[in-house]
């Protein structure tokens, strides 16, 4: 995070572009967001999903974000699309508390949802929720984290 608060760049295709939207204005809402970069789709456009997951791992990995959040018809083909770009780690999560570990184990700067798999208000409190955490890089998980990464170096 920086001294302005979460970086966040937000992106959805189609199917999760009114998640997106309802939760682009929470984000604007929270003091603990700093920057909100919306990535798309706009209304009545269809970018397919893993265009708009490529963009945002490009912004994670380039440090001009600190995190994904990316909304798809299930969360899962922007998962697997982000997770292509090195050194991005996103996970689809529809609960608390894998929304948790996801940060606090996994240190996954992308969080993917699905708006055909859980509820806008889940969905929003989810986000809230993950906002709050922050990876503890002293922590044991920090080795695993260490060796996600050597695999792919
Ligand atoms: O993971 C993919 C998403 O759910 C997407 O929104 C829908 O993909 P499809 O149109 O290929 O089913």
């Amino acid at each position: 995070m920086s001294v302005l608060g979460w970086r966040v760049a937000v992106g959805s295709d189609d199917a999760g572009f009114e998640y997106k939207t309802r939760i682009l204005s929470d984000l604007d809402e929270d003091s603990r967001v700093g920057l909100v970069v919306d990535l798309g789709v706009r209304a009545n456009e269809h970018t397919a999903y893993p265009h708009v997951a490529s963009a945002a791992g490009r912004l994670i990995q380039t440090n001009q974000a600190d995190r994904a959040l990316l909304i798809c018809g299930t969360g899962l083909g922007m998962a697997i699309a982000a997770n292509k770009l090195q050194r991005v780690r996103a996970v689809t999560a529809h609960d608390s508390y894998s929304v948790e570990r996801s940060v606090l184990s996994n240190n996954a700067q992308v969080l993917c949802i699905g708006q055909r798999v859980i509820g806008l208000e889940v969905a929003r409190r989810l986000v809230r929720e993950w906002l709050g955490y922050q990876f503890d890089p002293d922590s044991p998980s920090a080795a695993k984290i260490a060796a996600i990464e050597d695999d792919l170096a």
